[in-house]
Formats: C-alpha cells, sequence, structure tokens
C-alpha cells in the first residue's frame, strides 16, 4: 500500500491534496504560519508541473525562465488540524506583462474553508535576477488553463 501526504486529484480544476503532518504544527496544535507559504508554493509548483508535463524546476530550466514570488498574501478563515485532509485549488486570476496572480483555495474534507492566498510570481531570465515579460509558453499555457477551468464550470452549472 502507498500513503502519500500530497498529490494532485485533478488537473482542470487543478486540486492538490494534502494531509497535514505532525511536524506542521506548532505547539498550540495548529498549522504553523510558516508551513502555509510551503503547502502553497508546493501547489504552484506542482500546478508548473501539470502545465508543462514535467517536473517544475526542470520545465522552468527548459524553457529559460525563473518564478520568485513578488508578492504572496493570505486570508486565513479556519484552523488546520493534525491529520486533516484539504484540497487545494489553483486558479488563474490575473495575467499582466511581467507578473500574473493565482488564486490558491484550501477547503477541509468536511466543507470547511481553511484559506485563501493569493501568489504573485514575476518573470525572470534563468539564471539572471532580471524580470522579463512572461514568456509566450507561460502566458499561453496559464490563459489555456483559466478557458479550461472557464468552460468547466459553465458545463457544471448547465447540467445542474
Ligand atoms: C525580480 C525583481 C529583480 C524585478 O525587479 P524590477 O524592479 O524589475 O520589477 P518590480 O519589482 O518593480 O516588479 C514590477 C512588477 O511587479 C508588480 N507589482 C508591483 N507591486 C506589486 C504588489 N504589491 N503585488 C503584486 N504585484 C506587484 C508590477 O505590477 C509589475 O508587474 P507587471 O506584470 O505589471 O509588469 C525584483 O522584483 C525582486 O528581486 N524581487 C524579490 C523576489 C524575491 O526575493 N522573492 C522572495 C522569494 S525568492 C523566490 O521566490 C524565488 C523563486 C524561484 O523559483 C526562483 C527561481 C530562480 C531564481 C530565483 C528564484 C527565487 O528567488
Amino acid at each position: 500500500m502507498m500513503t502519500s501526504t500530497e498529490h494532485v486529484l485533478s488537473t482542470t480544476p487543478f486540486v492538490v491534496r494534502r494531509r497535514v503532518k505532525w511536524g506542521d504544527c506548532d505547539p498550540a496544535g495548529v498549522v504553523y504560519t510558516v508551513v502555509f507559504g510551503e503547502y502553497v508554493i508546493s501547489a504552484a509548483e506542482l500546478f508548473y508541473g501539470m502545465l508543462f508535463d514535467g517536473t517544475p524546476q526542470k520545465v522552468k530550466d527548459r524553457h529559460g525562465f525563473g518564478t520568485p514570488s513578488r508578492a504572496l498574501s493570505f486570508d486565513f478563515r479556519s484552523s488546520l488540524w493534525p491529520d486533516d485532509e484539504f484540497d487545494m485549488r489553483v486558479t488563474v486570476d490575473e495575467i499582466r506583462q511581467r507578473t500574473y496572480t493565482l488564486g490558491i483555495e484550501a477547503v477541509t474534507a468536511s466543507g470547511e474553508l481553511a484559506f485563501i492566498a493569493k501568489l504573485t510570481p514575476i518573470c525572470i531570465a534563468r539564471g539572471e535576477r532580471r524580470a522579463i515579460p512572461i514568456p509566450d509558453t507561460l502566458r499561453d499555457a496559464l490563459s489555456s488553463y483559466r478557458d479550461a477551468c472557464a468552460q468547466y464550470a459553465a458545463a457544471r452549472s448547465s447540467a445542474s
């Protein structure tokens, strides 16, 4: 039997399921604030892997760009506890010139909203710390994903 504490649940929309590990928690017994950054960046990296069908750093290397975080914000709605399972759904909220914003919404197995994060990466030339326009391959992949999610949502709402 294989047990995983982090795996991709679906690709459209892109959803990562995680289980809170004991080591994620602080002495108060809930997930430590610092760990939320790891949750979000890890989900974003898996998202890039899906967009380019590979492992995240290798695909960015291949395409010649990096994606340092230009901004990151959190809205914490409820605490996460050891062994809690939660799903992080990734949306493409904005695509600008050199930056774009991913929304990451985390919902527990009982349907409770845990947090909403907004991650704004800035594209840089690989190996340099210089901002560049979002490469066309990435821009196209982000737009296609956003369109596919919109189509999925429309199909679901017309079915219900
Ligand atoms: C990357 C920078 C050197 C670029 O500096 P520059 O001066 O050229 O551009 P700006 O910093 O002014 O950015 C303009 C851009 O940002 C948008 N923007 C401005 N304010 C905000 C805001 N509050 N929220 C959201 N967006 C904002 C503005 O609209 C412009 O976007 P457009 O799309 O409109 O053009 C410099 O920004 C820099 O070095 N920043 C620090 C980055 C950093 O250290 N982050 C901390 C974590 S490190 C990290 O995440 C990281 C990840 C990687 O995967 C890497 C991979 C490879 C190398 C390094 C990595 C890395 O450090």
